[in-house]
């Protein structure tokens, strides 16, 4: 039997997320997430097809520690790991140096190492979940998918920040847009779906996660997207506070006598949905806090909940219809992430903003998610308002098995 499996890694700074693809089946046969690491809160919980969710304490695991609970856990569920063929990792800045999705070697590992500056919390973690997997597979071929790299086709005009050009050139900085890998597999999907020319069309994506940004796509490529240097610019995320005014850090270090880099945490993890509500990060529980008849939630902190999606719904909107500018009109805007699939009131707030550029949306199929049909919850298809579920890691798998593939036949 060839081996025939893909395993995929997605290693954030405190969690690693899993899942191994039977591509010749079309299937995902495993997929599992270790959270808290570090912690003595540290636990894996996984699930396959067949096995329902199950899961293990892994206090105080580290990365290479989780891997190899992991690996032990997907063994234990049947899966055979000399049937894994590659693995494909989610590396979150490529920066400048990388357009599209390689092959990993040293040079690779070092340029992937060498932008850590640009993205502390993130590459670290990537990096090292590429050793862990080079030390307990040293023959298993691997592949960087990166955030940034879908982005890469901005125009100066896009990424270049009001500063002196000087740390542009001398210190990277300037927007590189994240998300590539889910707006890239969302944007292709809208176009073979609503049988778009993919030499000739304007697309507007909104990835929903914990994570937001929306983002230009014009003819396959990505034009402008919210995010920039690093993922906290733009829109208001669970925690992430998005676009502010820059002056604030200085303010906030006066005022409250806190360091730059504790305004940069609150800024990056106490702000967005989070901050405004004061009650939670997680659009679901604001969305049930704000329509609560209930006594445990006061009225106070109702209007709260309410506010944090007010603005986050505003805040969008506008970003949506500033990316048209780089569109120059707009076939489709797809929703996707976890808010964007599953929550129709945001869908509801956030197209009600955008009614003057003709979206309208179908109650009917907005509420069932677009779910019966091809993801279509407008009234019209010129333009069309879709939900297409993302699928950052099917993409991966996909990405790997082809370089793998390439790098054979040559
Ligand atoms: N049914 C739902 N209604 C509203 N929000 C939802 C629903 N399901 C998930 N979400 C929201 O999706 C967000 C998480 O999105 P997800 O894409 O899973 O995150 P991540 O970026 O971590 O992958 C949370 O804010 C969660 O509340
Ligand atoms: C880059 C980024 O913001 O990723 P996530 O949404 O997974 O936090
Ligand atoms: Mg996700």
């Amino acid at each position: 039997m060839t081996a025939s499996l893909i395993l995929v890694l997605n290693s954030g700074s405190s969690s690693l997320k899993s899942s191994v693809f039977d591509l010749q089946q079309n299937q995902e046969v495993f997929t599992a997430l270790a959270e808290r690491l570090l912690t003595p809160q540290a636990q894996l919980t996984w699930r396959t097809p067949e096995s329902g969710k199950q899961t293990l304490d892994i206090a105080g695991a580290d990365h290479t520690a989780a891997f190899g609970q992991l690996i032990a856990a997907m063994t234990n569920a049947g899966l055979n790991t000399n049937q894994l063929h590659a693995v494909g990792h989610r590396v979150v800045h490529g920066g400048e140096a990388f357009s599209a999705s390689v092959r990993i070697n040293d040079t690779i590992m070092n340029t992937i190492e060498q932008l850590a500056h640009l993205a502390p919390l993130h590459n670290p973690a990537n990096a090292e979940g590429i050793r862990a997997v080079q030390r307990l597979f040293p023959d298993l071929p691997q592949v960087a998918v990166f955030d940034t790299a879908f982005h890469q086709s901005l125009p100066p005009a896009a990424y270049t920040y009001a500063l002196p050009y000087a740390y542009y050139k001398d210190h990277g900085v300037r927007r590189y847009g994240f998300h590539g890998t889910s707006h890239r597999y969302v944007s292709a999907e809208a176009v073979a779906r609503l049988d778009l020319d993919p030499e000739s069309h304007r697309l507007i994506t909104a990835h929903l996660g914990n994570g937001c940004s929306a983002c230009a796509v014009k003819n396959g490529q990505s034009l402008d997207t919210t995010m920039g240097m690093t993922p906290l610019e733009g829109l208001v995320m669970g925690t992430r506070c998005g676009d502010i005014d820059p002056s604030l850090h200085d303010f906030l270090a006066q005022r409250t006598g806190l360091s730059l880099g504790e305004i940069t945490h609150v800024l990056n993890k106490e702000s967005g949905l989070l901050g405004i509500s004061g009650l939670s990060n997680d659009m679901r529980t604001l969305m049930e806090a704000a329509e609560s008849t209930s006594a445990e939630i006061t009225e106070p902190q109702r209007a709260r909940a309410q506010l944090a999606i007010d603005v986050f719904c505003y805040r969008l909107a506008k970003a949506i219809a500033s990316l048209t500018v780089a569109t120059g009109g707009l076939d489709a805007l797809v929703f996707t992430g976890g808010i964007g699939e599953n929550a129709a009131n945001i869908r509801t707030q956030v197209v009600h903003h955008l009614s003057w550029l003709g979206l309208n949306l179908d109650v009917t199929a907005n509420l069932s998610h677009g779910r019966d049909q091809m993801g279509l919850v407008s009234t019209t298809r010129e333009p069309a308002v879709m939900v297409i579920p993302t699928r950052e890691e099917w993409l991966i798998a996909q990405d790997t098995q082809r370089l793998v593939q390439a790098s054979w036949d040559h």
